[in-house]
């Protein structure tokens, strides 16, 4: 039986999100959702970008923070929005507030077709860079790292899941490939200095390292913003091939995995199976 249970339809959201009102990106979010499913009826997963309900800034990320509670005005929004598409939703990431801590995280919530939260995935690598001339960003200013890895069961299988800077670090993607599941998903939002450099190689990288899907969804371009998102929003496929791809601007991506394109990729360069623990140590056995 192959990691993924039946052929899935996906559908990545990259529209122009972010914007200072927290309700109108619901809105557009709403909008582009809809069109994805009367484009494609039959899609069953649904990923959106990183922080799509607020700047992303660091001056925004506590203003627009909320508890994880169904009460919640984002994780009403994306409950509502699972439900009413009957899909599972990878719901981009939003700031969290841990009310115990008064911490924030940078948190990425999945739900599934009943609107029932199934997973909750905090940022572990934070996205503190400084590339003079180009981006400096720290979002150890206001976000705090989360500190377990993510594999959630979903219908189709197991789904590993990470948060944009967190692709950088193949630790992530190892276990929950180890663990069995059929694709890492990232909500992401890259920007125009280190999406040329970094984001086509490390996406197809994560997916040659474990041969798997991997799904990165970033928001549109939106020249508007201090922070320029890359977009770019695509598929891999479990041989390291970029399946589909979107430009800058405000789309809908779309594909379908194929159990049989991961099983392909396994039994001909097994190397899921070739692992040598008696050398080195197996990041899986002990992640949290
Ligand atoms: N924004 C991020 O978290 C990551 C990013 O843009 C990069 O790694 O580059």
């Amino acid at each position: 039986m192959s990691v993924l249970k039946s052929k899935v339809k996906v559908a990545l959201i990259q529209f122009a999100s972010g914007l200072p009102e927290k309700t109108v990106n619901f809105q557009n979010c709403k909008k582009f959702v809809a069109q994805a499913m009367k484009t494609q009826p039959a899609t069953e997963l649904v990923v959106l970008p990183e922080c799509f309900n607020s700047t992303y800034a660091n001056s925004e990320f506590r203003k627009n923070a909320e508890i994880i509670e169904y009460s919640s005005p984002s994780v009403k929004f994306l409950s509502d929005l699972a439900r009413e598409h009957k899909i599972t939703l990878v719901g981009g990431s939003i700031p969290e507030l841990e009310p115990a801590t008064n911490n924030v995280y940078n948190t990425c919530l999945i739900f599934d077709k009943t609107g029932q939260l199934i997973g909750r995935h905090r940022k572990v690598h934070l996205f503190d860079i400084d590339i003079p001339g180009g981006i400096t960003f720290k979002e150890s200013d206001t976000f705090s790292g989360g500190d377990t890895t993510t594999t959630v069961d979903t219908p189709f299988g197991k789904l590993g899941v990470g948060v944009c800077y967190d692709l950088r670090f193949p630790e992530l993607a190892t276990v929950s490939g180890r663990k069995g599941a059929f694709a890492m998903v990232y909500p992401s939002a890259f920007n125009t200095t280190t999406g040329p450099l970094h984001w086509h190689l490390l996406a197809r990288a994560r997916s040659v390292d474990n041969e798997l899907y991997t799904i990165l969804c970033c928001p549109a371009r939106n020249p508007d913003l201090a922070y320029q998102a890359y977009g770019h929003s695509l598929v891999v496929d479990p041989q390291g091939t970029v399946v589909v791809e979107a430009g800058e601007g405000e789309e809908i991506v779309y594909a379908e995995l194929d159990p049989a394109r991961i099983e392909a990729m396994r039994s001909k360069i097994p190397v899921t199976v070739q692992t040598r623990f008696d050398v080195y140590h197996d990041v899986s056995s002990d992640a949290k």
